[in-house]
């Protein structure tokens, strides 16, 4: 069992709307809020040797990442923290603190226990006058990322050069504001891989999407092959993916690639070959 059929198993149960985005959304007066909530562990989520503070850093960060996905402005978080020593709140509160303010957030509470494996739960609130979905691709539209891709898996594979991609994620809160005002159509982080995140875009859109690997941005200095697996397979990179009509691209303050197009056909293809939904996915074995 994986972690991507089991939430689809929710989807009788709650509804296709709870499953379809990075945040949740619900209209409030006259804009939408944003919300997300992000479980992370220990040992595997925060690879040997991280600080407390950076720990806290990436627990705030990925949750911000899934707000900036809906081009969404970060509000508020709450961290949740189970602790398996007590000494270590204060610096994983100020790494997390450090993080909300780097992006106008403000740390507005959270929770605390004892727990055998260190556990954090990171829960954000967001504002967008018109959140961008992971539906809404349309044929035409380019498919691009903000960034580059494949460091945070290079780092695990033993490329010291990109241990602060891996540890410390930059979530592209402006990126987001800037695609959506600059008419993105569809848009998520891509958490889970390249390739995972194509097909849980291709779950909630009738289209499908043709990427070309050589396009594809990866980490200087590490062997084509080799960065383009990267890309495409490994997780833990917060960048933005993205559709949008190519008359509206390049968007204006916003560093980003072309990779491919979205096509017709309902499927995901990397050089004319079907893409594997493989990435970074949690797994039980019973
Ligand atoms: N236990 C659950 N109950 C209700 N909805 C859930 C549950 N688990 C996941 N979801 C929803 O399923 C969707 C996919 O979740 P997922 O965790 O893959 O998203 P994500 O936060 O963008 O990814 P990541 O965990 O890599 O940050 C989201 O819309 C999420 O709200
Ligand atoms: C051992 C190790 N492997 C990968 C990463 C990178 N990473 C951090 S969060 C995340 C995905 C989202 O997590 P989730 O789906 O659990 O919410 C990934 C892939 C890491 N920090 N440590
Ligand atoms: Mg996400
Ligand atoms: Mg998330
Ligand atoms: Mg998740």
């Amino acid at each position: 069992m994986d972690e991507r059929s089991l939430i689809r198993s929710l989807v009788p149960v709650l509804g296709a709307a709870a499953t379809a985005d990075d945040c949740a959304t619900i209209q409030h007066g006259g804009e939408w809020l944003v919300l997300s909530t992000d479980m992370l562990h220990e040992t595997t989520d925060f690879p040997a040797g991280m600080t407390d503070r950076e720990i806290g850093w990436m627990a705030a960060a990925v949750t911000i990442s899934d707000i900036a996905a809906m081009g969404a402005r970060p509000v508020a978080l709450l961290l949740a923290t189970g602790l398996d020593r007590p000494e270590r709140l204060a610096g994983i509160t100020a790494g997390a603190l450090e993080c909300c303010r780097a992006y106008g957030c403000d740390l507005a509470g959270g929770d605390t226990d004892a727990h055998t494996e260190l556990t954090i739960v990171s829960t954000g609130l967001g504002t967008a006058l018109r959140p961008v979905r992971r539906s809404g691709a349309g044929i035409g539209d380019l498919i691009c990322v903000t960034g580059y891709l494949g460091g945070a898996q290079a780092a695990l594979s033993g490329y010291d050069q990109f241990w602060e991609r891996l540890i410390a994620p930059e979530p592209r809160v402006a990126a987001g504001l800037a695609l959506n005002a600059g008419g993105a159509t569809a848009m998520m982080d891509v958490s889970d891989g390249l390739a995972m995140s194509l097909h849980d875009m291709l779950g909630v859109n009738d289209c499908g999407f043709t990427v070309e690997t050589v396009r594809l941005p990866i980490p200087d200095g590490v062997p084509a092959e080799e960065g383009r697996d990267f890309a495409l397979f490994g997780g833990g990179d917060f960048e933005l993916l993205f559709t949008v009509p190519p008359e509206r691209f390049p968007v204006a303050g916003v560093e980003a690639t072309a990779i491919g197009r979205v096509v017709a056909e309902h499927g995901v293809w990397a050089d004319g070959a079907s893409l594997p939904a493989r990435g970074y996915v949690h797994t039980w074995t019973k």
